[in-house]
């Protein structure tokens, strides 16, 4: 599990997260929406170290992660994995050779172990057939899918997402949503999923956090937010020009 407890981080004299707690439980989608520079990614980026908090605390697993120095931040990166808005494939090399890359270097398998345990890995997210394809070859949706599959090579108990869904077409969104409930049901990873995407948010959200003004507007399932009474939530989910939100 995943504790944000009294989160809070400034940049200068910028308060962009002043007081936020939340936990995210085993094997569930979690979403956290809010406007642009809310602080989305600046929450998830505390989880693996890549910002630390001004106060407040983060657990993970039972252990107060918040102030590990890089060497004790090495088995929380492990554990919980990243996948960038833009997929960061090396497009020199084949999909199967992107995936095979941290089976070698961080599992130490052989090459030929390595690329036969990555073309699994590509079955995982559907794209088997196009293990021996260049990431240049294919659309977003696919090199989406690859980065995923590389995300998963060292069985990450979490797995982080930054706007997954953000700049592809509607038919590879919805692709890309499926997968990552996929890895919730079958594996039982758990998801943190960044993101503006309100068709992924209602369809494949277990629970939703909304951060407003450096603090939780609301956080529930999709019921709790189709139910709210706040303008602020229904303004934000419905995607309306008009209403109280600044
Ligand atoms: N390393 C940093 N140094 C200075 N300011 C930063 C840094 N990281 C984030 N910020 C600022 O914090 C604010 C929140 O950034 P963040 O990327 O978390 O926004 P977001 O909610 O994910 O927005 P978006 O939906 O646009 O991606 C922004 O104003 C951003 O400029």
């Amino acid at each position: 599990m995943i504790s944000f407890r009294h989160l809070a981080k400034s940049f200068g004299s910028k308060k962009v997260i002043e007081d936020v707690s939340f936990d995210v439980r085993d094997g569930e989608v979690f979403f956290i929406i809010g406007q642009s520079g809310v602080g989305k990614s600046v929450m998830i980026k505390h989880l693996v170290g890549l910002l630390y908090p001004d106060a407040g605390e983060i657990w993970l697993d039972g252990e107060e992660i918040s102030r590990f120095d890089e060497e004790q931040m090495y088995p929380v990166r492990m554990k919980c994995a990243m996948v960038f808005q833009h997929s960061t494939l090396f497009d020199s090399m084949t999909c199967a050779e992107n995936v095979a890359l941290p089976l070698r270097k961080h599992k130490g398998l052989k090459p030929k172990e390595a690329l036969a345990e990555a073309r699994k890995r590509l079955d995982q997210v559907h794209m088997r057939e196009f293990a021996d394809r260049f990431p240049p070859e294919l659309g977003d949706g696919m090199r989406k899918r690859v980065a995923i599959a590389r995300a998963l090579t060292l069985d990450p108990r979490y797995v982080l997402f930054d706007e997954p869904t953000t700049s592809l077409d509607p038919v590879s969104a919805r692709r890309v949503d499926k997968l990552i409930r996929e890895l919730s049901d079958t594996l039982g990873v758990t998801s943190i999923v960044v993101s503006h995407d309100l068709v992924s948010i209602f369809s494949i959200a277990d629970r939703i956090v909304m951060l407003y003004k450096g603090f939780v507007r609301l956080l529930g399932t999709p019921e709790d937010f189709k139910a709210s009474s706040d303008e602020i939530i229904q303004q934000f989910i419905h995607g309306r020009a008009e209403g109280p939100i600044e």
